[in-house]
């Protein structure tokens, strides 16, 4: 505590912005002797309503060497989304005046404050890369010390990210004042309008017009000490220069507070009111014990043999053993699904490095290595949390292959959240420390999806009128499974057990290993063998039977494009990744247990031991791949539909799932984020999308299309975003781009992706004092990182407001939301779920169909998929284009349907 007593602090008011952790990053990092702290704009805890407002705000304020108004959504205009800035700027000598910078919306507020307006950019400037004109000593008449912040600062460039701009009348100044070079007219402060401020910075823009844009990047109040800056000196793309400003500033304040005899106040940390940039970590939000040894509190249902209830009893202290066996020549993972008779069960979780065969091109090697299939779920322990309930849900089916259906409800106050829950759980189940392990990617633990609709919850939007009470966490501890290594051609068979309660018997493994060793490859062709042809299946089918497709109208999404783009030039985004949703409805295929009893008796005559009989399984595959509905004609299933897609679109991040009511089939080429066993973290955010065409075929050709301004953009804007993201839990410093603007080639698009790098804080420090609950774990960034940044564009919680409104509060449910996994020794993947197509099994409707024979009306069930497709508006998108890029996401997995009919 002694050494921190010494260093400076910095309050930064963050406006909400996606950026703000980026910032706070730089500050601590570039100052050294400085710690940063955070108060939100509108902070419950200093509420200017309150009588005794002025006397907090000053008393927080007195502790500080400086402030930092950060960027933003929206405009100084509306005092919502400046909020406690403005009583920033109004402090005057007596009442707590402090050295303050302003960035972006944080800038404007201050132009406002100082008698400028904030209007429209001719046309908003987001995520591009500008040179900085700044003022040298000798143009401003100010210098080092005079409040120069620019001074000694050589040329750089800049990002910016702003719609709206500062006018101080700039452009009533003359041509000829404003070229004047030495002591322009630029460099002055501008009498009448603004006398206060003096601009230290410009960008100029030339318009298609051939006008050029006077837009003001940096000013200095002449008579309180503060600053502002209007492009974003924390992104990625400003030039390592520009950190010269910061630190410029940062001695002018520290001049001024010495000039002024300003002291600043030391109060102990529980007496602030703002808090750390880095957020806590989940475990340390528990109010319930954590380890193995201490007494649960809990007082429901026991099992009698020891005080804990049944649930927390599973999987605890886990051991692991795993039988290799080679992958027989020319097997896929489909094949091996099929060996396992999984391709028609009800709880199955398979994700595929679809695309490893793909040849890999030096450039974009994008080839997944391992593939992943969660066997014997019904076995499994399922925990389900519907977003906006109080409780999660703990589920068994069966144990050694007798039905218990164990369900009990878990309060999560206690746990601080559903996460709090996942992070308790999985600590008190840990593999690593002391034991050599295999080195793949999975071992066991938890697999499954969370919804976008858990990101949206997680970023404090608030949901409303759901009508249903489906799983929006969904997560199987999965104890045996299979994993593919693509390499070198292996199939590892692997189970966590604990040798105090499971038998000491690798009798699962050994069957399964026998059973792949003669697997034969199913032919590709194969796949569509025990269906009838599409001109077959079209003369039998009755009318009602067939697939309906209800896909965006082309003018409604062009319209909504339109309306993302009046935010955008309105200053509330900066990026809005606009999706739509398409429909299908087709007969019913999978067998879906509608009732608990359906469930019960299906898995009582399905063995679940080792003696699983071939002959029964191959007729279970047979029977319920087909299922026969009400119609006399087959209609493909899930199955069905993810082995055509996995063949057609093979991406490195595929995935099929049936788990709680949903099933999926994806074929998702975006990484979200990924963690290994030593922490360190990365996320691949995905932006730029162009079609492969016979005139875009190459590498070289997507290249050239995609590195233009706005495309790069694009994806620089969500590289921040990441940034920001990773940083709220690594921490200042720890967070690197490690791979920018990099063209991938897929199947049937090239997609240009970054590589955003973290390291999660180091346990050791935390665990010296036998605190485990200060240790962080890749869980941490999923839960801060929520919902994906490619999906919702930037700053992330307006941008999701905005974008609910325009989708019509419908939700986009496993779309825009991850799947994958968290392995037992701390590592885990989670893929974007995007390219994909869902179906819930309680969603059904009636279809009016005529009889086949005699002709009579009937109602029939149809089950309902859902594809969603979208991508990213930006203020120079145009509707035609975006409507274009949507369709030809939706175009693959909507194939699916009409190849198979
Ligand atoms: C919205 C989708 O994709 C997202 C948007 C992208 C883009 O705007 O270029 C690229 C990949 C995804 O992050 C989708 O596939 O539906
Ligand atoms: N990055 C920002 O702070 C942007 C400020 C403001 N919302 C604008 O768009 O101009």
């Amino acid at each position: 505590m002694s050494g921190n007593k010494k260093k400076h602090k910095i309050l930064f008011l963050d406006a909400y912005d996606s950026f703000s952790n980026n910032i706070t990053s730089l500050l601590t990092t570039l100052l050294h002797n400085v710690d940063v702290y955070v108060l939100s704009i509108d902070s419950p805890l200093l509420d200017p309503t309150s009588p005794d407002f002025h006397n907090r705000f000053r008393r927080e304020l007195a502790q500080y060497t400086a402030v930092v108004c950060g960027p933003g959504p929206g405009s100084p205009d509306n005092e919502a989304d400046v909020g406690l800035m403005n009583y920033v700027w109004q402090l005057t000598a007596g009442s707590g005046l402090l050295p303050v910078l302003g960035i972006c919306l944080g800038f404007q507020s201050l132009v406002k404050y100082g008698g400028g307006e904030v209007k429209r950019l001719k046309r908003g400037l987001h995520g591009m890369v500008r040179e900085v004109l700044h003022c040298s000593d000798s143009d401003c008449g100010y210098g080092n010390g005079d409040g120069n912040i620019f001074h000694d600062v050589k040329p750089f460039k800049a990002t910016l990210y702003h719609s709206l701009c500062g006018d101080i009348g700039q452009h009533e100044v003359s041509e000829a004042d404003w070229k004047e070079d030495r002591g322009g007219a630029k460099w002055k402060a501008i009498q009448g309008k603004c006398p206060e401020l003096l601009p230290l910075a410009w960008v100029e823009e030339e318009r298609e017009n051939g006008e050029v844009e006077r837009i003001l990047m940096g000013v200095l109040h002449l008579r309180k000490p503060f600053w502002g800056l209007q492009y974003h000196p924390e992104s990625v793309c400003t030039e390592q220069e520009g950190n010269k400003v910061i630190e410029n500033w940062f001695k002018e304040a520290l001049r001024w507070n010495e000039e002024q005899g300003r002291m600043v106040v030391e109060v102990a940390e529980g007496e602030r009111l703002a808090h750390q940039a880095t957020k806590p970590s989940l475990l340390s939000r528990l109010q319930v014990p954590v380890g193995d040894d201490e007494q649960t509190t809990s007082s429901t249902a026991t099992t009698g043999e020891t005080n804990k209830i049944w649930w927390e009893r599973i999987g605890r202290r886990p051991e692991y053993r795993s039988v290799a066996v080679r992958l027989p020549h020319g097997v896929q993972v489909s094949d091996v699904v099929e060996e396992l008779g999984l391709d028609g069960s009800d709880k199955v979780v398979v994700l595929e490095s679809a695309n490893a065969a793909a040849t890999a091109s030096a450039r974009a090697d994008v080839r997944g290595r391992y593939s992943i299939i969660a066997a014997e779920l019904d076995e499994a322990l399922r925990l389900e949390y519907h977003t906006g309930n109080e409780y999660a849900t703990l589920k068994l089916q069966s144990v050694n292959g007798l039905q218990v259906d164990l369900s009990e409800r878990v309060f999560l106050a206690s746990y601080g959240g559903i996460w709090g829950l996942v992070a308790s759980f999985q600590e008190t189940r840990s593999l690593g420390s002391g034991v050599e392990l295999p080195d793949l990617p999975f071992l066991g633990g938890f697999v499954g999806f969370i919804t976008y609709e858990q990101g949206l919850s997680d970023i404090d939007i608030h949901l409303e009128n759901r009508q249903h009470h489906r799983p929006d966490v969904c997560l199987v501890w999965v104890t045996k499974s299979v994993i593919i290594d693509h390499t070198l051609g292996l199939v590892h068979i692997q189970e966590l057990y604990s040798s105090d309660t499971d038998v000491d018997d690798d009798a699962w493994m050994r069957s399964i290993a026998d059973r792949l060793v003669s697997t034969s490859p199913h032919h590709q062709h194969q796949l569509f063998n025990d269906l009838p042809s599409p001109a077959k299946r079209a003369k039998t089918r009755r009318p009602s039977t067939s697939t309906s497709i209800q896909t965006p109208l082309t003018k409604e999404y062009e319209a909504k494009v339109k309306a993302c783009q009046e935010f955008i030039a309105a200053g509330d985004s900066y990026e809005l990744c606009l999706t739509d949703q398409t429909k299908i409805t087709r007969p019913l295929s999978d067998a879906i247990p509608s009732t608990t009893s359906q469930e019960h008796k299906a898995s009582q005559q399905r063995p679940t031991s080792p003696t699983f009989n071939r002959k029964q399984q191959q007729r279970r595959r047979s029977s319920s791949s087909l299922v026969p509905t009400t119609t006399s004609t087959p209609v493909p299933s899930s199955w069905h539909l993810y082995k055509t897609l996995r063949s057609r679109q093979p991406a490195p991040f595929a995935s099929y799932l049936r788990l709680g009511g949903v099933t999926l089939v994806s074929a998702s080429p975006e990484r979200f984020l990924t963690y290994d066993r030593r922490g360190r973290c990365s996320m691949r955010p995905m932006k730029g999308t162009v079609r492969k065409s016979e005139s875009v075929s190459t590498l070289e050709q997507a290249e050239k299309i995609l590195h233009v301004p706005k495309e790069e953009a694009e994806n620089l804007m969500i590289v921040d975003l990441v940034r920001h993201d990773l940083h709220s839990i690594c921490g200042a410093g720890n967070v690197e781009v490690s791979d920018l603007l990099k063209v991938e080639e897929y199947q049937s698009v090239f997609q240009m992706i970054t590589v955003v790098e973290g390291q999660l804080p180091s346990p050791s420090s935390s665990h010296q004092d036998g605190n485990n609950r200060k240790k962080y774990t890749g869980l941490d960034v999923l839960a801060a990182s929520l919902p994906p940044g490619s999906m919702t564009g930037a700053p992330k919680k307006r941008s999701c407001e905005l974008l609910q409104q325009i989708e019509q509060h419908r939700e986009r449910s496993l779309y825009s939301g991850v799947v994958g996994y968290m392995c037992v020794t701390g590592r885990g993947d989670w893929s974007v779920t995007i390219r994909s197509l869902f179906r819930w099994d309680d969603e059904r409707v009636t279809v009016q169909g005529q009889g086949e024979q005699d002709g009579q009306q009937s109602e029939e069930e149809h089950e309902v998929w859902h594809i969603g497709a979208g991508g990213a508006v930006t203020i120079l998108s145009t509707p035609e284009g975006e409507r274009e890029e949507m369709f030809t996401k939706l175009a693959g997995p909507l194939r699916v349907f009409a190849d198979l009919g």
